[in-house]
């Protein structure tokens, strides 16, 4: 069976490789040239490990190509998966502005039988959606199913996650799509789960929700391990050990961000509002994970009494370790909170690179880490690159003006730190 995968961002490129490593011919569709071009030339434009070798070996023995070319593509696959954006409407609510257009796409386009699937995290009731956008943009009167094929992958692990999934959900009315599908994941060693397509698109939702609930509950409870003088790392370990609760996703720090947990979480929200139910439990979440930067923030200005004209360095930009992905990163809502108390903010990430437009004034990003560590009143650690935890914390002391370490992702040892002569804070754990 020869695949089309509509959209080459992180879960486009990602599913068509994987797919291409089954066996199976895969072509990747953009509308985005510059991206199209660089995969054509085995060139992964952005940052995830492993990746860009597993692109050229199936560019290489011809198992995957890339296109900007819609009709052909279209008209030449069978399987479609919808991979495109679904961003944040100012509202919460999601974009489905490029489904809707893949969608019309493929009804003007399609010349015979489409398995349309959307692996976008797509609002429940979408496959219903899509089925009427497509059945509209038809010029003919060809048969298709729409099916919710949810993708459950995270940067920075996306190879890993996308080979070894835990589980593959699959949301189709019809046996036939159903099985077209489940062909495809035959060599999956975990279970397949078929579903209607309403309960596979809330599956993705909810597993997201549950996801950041436990990171607020983590990150709200040690807010009071400050208070109490209990370490948040150690109340983790002991409640993970329990199977019921588990040992991941309770590691409290300055809040989630990315592409994913901010805007499902906010989308789920609204959704239910437009049911009529409120999902009180997840506005919290929202609420502790907006002001978790800010509770760091705090313990920062208690010491410092005023972060004007002090040189801060920031360590870690992107969201979390391995990618370059900074979209709503903790660390940039740190970075604009300092600038807007006019401190001089010196920023390192080993990956990732600042944006174009930050409010409130400018940055300086620093190549090496001991050029924005140099001289500095203070360090903020915001995402948990392992070079960090490496780092000779004795001697980098000497080259600050006050040793003063807000550890936003609680990764140093804060034993070490305070007999290296430090001041350091981290959250929940001191
Ligand atoms: N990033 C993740 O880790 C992740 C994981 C699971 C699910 N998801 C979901 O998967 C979807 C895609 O996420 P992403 O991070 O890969 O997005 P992305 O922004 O990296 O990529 C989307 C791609 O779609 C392309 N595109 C837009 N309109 C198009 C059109 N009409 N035809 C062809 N291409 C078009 C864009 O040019 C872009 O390259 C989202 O719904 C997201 O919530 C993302
Ligand atoms: O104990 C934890 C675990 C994570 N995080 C933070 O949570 C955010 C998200 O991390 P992670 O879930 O690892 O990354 P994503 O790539 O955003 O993946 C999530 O979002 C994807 C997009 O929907 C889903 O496919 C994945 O299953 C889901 O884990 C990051 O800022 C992390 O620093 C914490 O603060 N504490």
């Amino acid at each position: 069976m020869n695949i089309l995968v509509i959209g080459t961002g992180y879960v486009g490129t990602t599913t068509a490789l994987v797919f291409a490593e089954l066996g199976w011919n895969v072509t990747g569709l953009d509308t985005d040239a510059q991206k199209i071009q660089q995969l054509e030339k085995g060139v992964l434009y952005f940052y995830e490990p492993g990746l860009e070798e597993l692109l050229k070996k199936h560019l290489s023995s011809g198992q995957i190509r890339f296109t900007t070319n819609k009709e052909k593509a279209i008209q030449d696959h069978e399987i479609i998966f919808i991979c495109v954006g679904t961003p944040s409407r100012p509202d919460g609510s999601a974009d489905m502005r490029y489904v809707k257009q893949v969608a019309e796409d493929i009804g003007q386009t399609m010349n015979g039988y489409k398995l349309v699937i959307t692996k976008s995290t797509v609002p429940v009731g979408t496959q219903e959606q899509v089925t009427l956008w497509i059945q509209a943009a038809q010029k003919g009167s060809y048969p298709f199913d729409v099916a919710s094929n949810p993708e459950f992958l995270r940067e920075g692990k996306a190879l890993t996650d996308a080979l070894n999934p835990d589980r593959v959900i699959i949301g189709s009315n019809s046996k036939k799509a159903a099985n077209l599908l489940q062909t495809l994941y035959q060599s999956a060693k975990c279970p397949v789960v078929v579903t209607t397509p309403r309960t596979a698109e809330l599956i993705k939702y909810a597993s997201n929700a549950f996801l950041a609930t436990k990171i607020s509950y983590m990150n709200e409870l040690a807010r009071l391990c400050d208070q109490l003088g209990v370490n948040i790392k150690e109340v983790a370990n002991g409640i993970g050990l329990d199977p019921r609760i588990g040992p991941s996703f309770l590691h409290a720090g300055i809040g989630y961000g990315g592409s994913c947990f901010p805007k499902d979480v906010s989308a789920l929200i609204l959704a239910a509002k437009q049911n009529n139910i409120e999902l009180s439990i997840l506005e919290k979440v929202v609420y502790v994970n907006q002001t978790q930067h800010l509770y760091l923030l705090e313990k920062a200005r208690e010491r410092l009494k005023s972060f004007a004209n002090k040189k801060i360095a920031v360590l870690g930009l992107a969201f979390k370790p391995d990618t370059d992905d900074i979209r709503e990163a903790p660390a940039l809502r740190i970075i604009e909170s300092l600038l807007k108390e006019q401190a001089n903010v010196y920023v390192y990430d080993p990956v990732a690179k600042l944006p174009a437009d930050l409010h409130y004034g400018s940055v300086t990003a620093s190549n090496e880490l001991e050029e924005a560590v140099k001289d500095a009143d203070a360090v903020f650690l915001c995402t948990e690159w392992p070079i960090f935890r490496n780092v000779d914390w004795a001697k980098m002391k000497s080259i600050m003006n006050q040793p003063n370490m807000f550890d936003g992702r609680n990764v140093l040892d804060s034993r070490e730190m305070n007999s290296n002569g430090y001041f350091y804070h981290g959250i929940g754990y001191e």
